[in-house]
């Protein structure tokens, strides 16, 4: 029997049903969690990234578990958001399959740890171009393509780098940036009705593809010793702050970043201080 799929309950399906979003990073770990939700509440949903295998795998599979009555309701495409074209591709393609676009998820992105002396310049711009530059790219896009005349709602993922993130200067730095550029757009683009808000979840939310990508798969059990609730998050505790920001119960909330971390950023971080050489 196929294993259940986890979705939050709380929300009414009468508010998202027959919106349409994108959920970039959308076949994994936290992105596939607010995937499975908004398909779960009735969206219809365009998710994307690089790797299309991958991508499509998910996809058949969310098909069949999660609305396998209406697997139309969910496309996918391979999009490397580094990548201005395969963007502005993206955001056309969505209109033409779905015919609108309400939410868009800026959730795929990621780095490598590494103090800040070991990180080459290819490495540092491959980060900033994931997690700024992109993020960047996919909004300029949708709000020229669509909500500029139409209205949306953005939110963009970002991390937990309120003090620093050291082994992490890149992504930090990336992060940092969004979260700034989320307050500038909210203000840009508020008379035309788009809100744009982050989350920041707590460097503890396990995805198994993640712990992969680190290869380490108890990389995130390693925090826990800072982290005050004891315990993993779960994508879904992320996914439901996030359908939260895309509701119309968020409808005066814009500019704002979300932390979804139960006070770790509050307490100490795991980083312990080298001896001076
Ligand atoms: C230490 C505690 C950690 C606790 C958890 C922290 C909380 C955060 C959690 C998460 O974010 S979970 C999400 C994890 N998922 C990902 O990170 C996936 C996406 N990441 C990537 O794809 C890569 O990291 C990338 C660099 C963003 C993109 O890689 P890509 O392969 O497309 O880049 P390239 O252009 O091929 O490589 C560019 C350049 O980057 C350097 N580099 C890449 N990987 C590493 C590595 N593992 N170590 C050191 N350097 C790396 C390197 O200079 C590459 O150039 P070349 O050497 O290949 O020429
Ligand atoms: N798990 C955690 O504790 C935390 C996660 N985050 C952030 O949350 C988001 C989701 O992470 P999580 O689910 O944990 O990890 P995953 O590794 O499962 O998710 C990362 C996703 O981003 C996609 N992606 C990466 N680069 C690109 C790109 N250039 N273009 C398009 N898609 C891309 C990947 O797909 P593909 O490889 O096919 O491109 C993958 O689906 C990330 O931004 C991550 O940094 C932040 C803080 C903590």
């Amino acid at each position: 029997m196929a294993a259940a799929v986890k979705v939050s309950s709380v929300f009414r399906k009468s508010l998202f049903k027959g919106k349409v979003a994108i959920v970039t990073g959308g076949g994994t770990g936290i992105g596939k969690a607010i995937t499975q939700e908004l398909l779960h509440l009735g969206c219809k949903v365009m998710i994307a990234s690089r790797n299309i295998e991958r991508i499509q795998k998910a996809a058949e599979e969310m098909r069949s578990t999660v609305v396998p009555n209406k697997p139309t309701n969910l496309a996918h495409m391979q999009c490397n958001i580094r990548k201005e074209d395969n963007v502005k591709d993206l955001i056309s393609s969505t209109l033409k399959q779905f015919g609108k676009i309400d939410y868009v998820v800026n959730n795929g992105g990621g780095q490598f740890p590494s103090p800040a002396s070991n990180i080459s310049v290819k490495g540092w711009n491959a980060v900033i171009d994931t997690n700024l530059t992109g993020t960047f790219i996919v909004c300029r896009e949708v709000y020229n393509q669509w909500m500029e005349q139409n209205g949306g709602v953005i939110v963009n993922i970002i991390a937990d780098m309120w003090k620093g993130f050291p082994t992490m200067s890149h992504t930090g730095a990336a992060r940092a940036g969004v979260d700034n550029l989320t307050k500038t757009l909210a203000i840009e683009w508020a008379p035309d009705g788009v809100r744009v808000n982050s989350v920041a979840p707590g460097s503890f939310i396990y995805s198994e593809t993640a712990a992969a990508n680190y290869g380490d798969s108890k990389i995130f059990h390693h925090m826990l010793d800072v982290v005050p609730v004891k315990r993993l998050g779960t994508p879904e505790e992320v996914s439901s702050c996030v359908c939260y920001l895309l509701s119309p119960a968020a409808s005066l909330i814009s500019g704002e970043t979300v932390k979804v971390d139960g006070a770790a950023s509050l307490h100490n971080t795991k980083y312990e201080i080298r001896v001076s050489k």
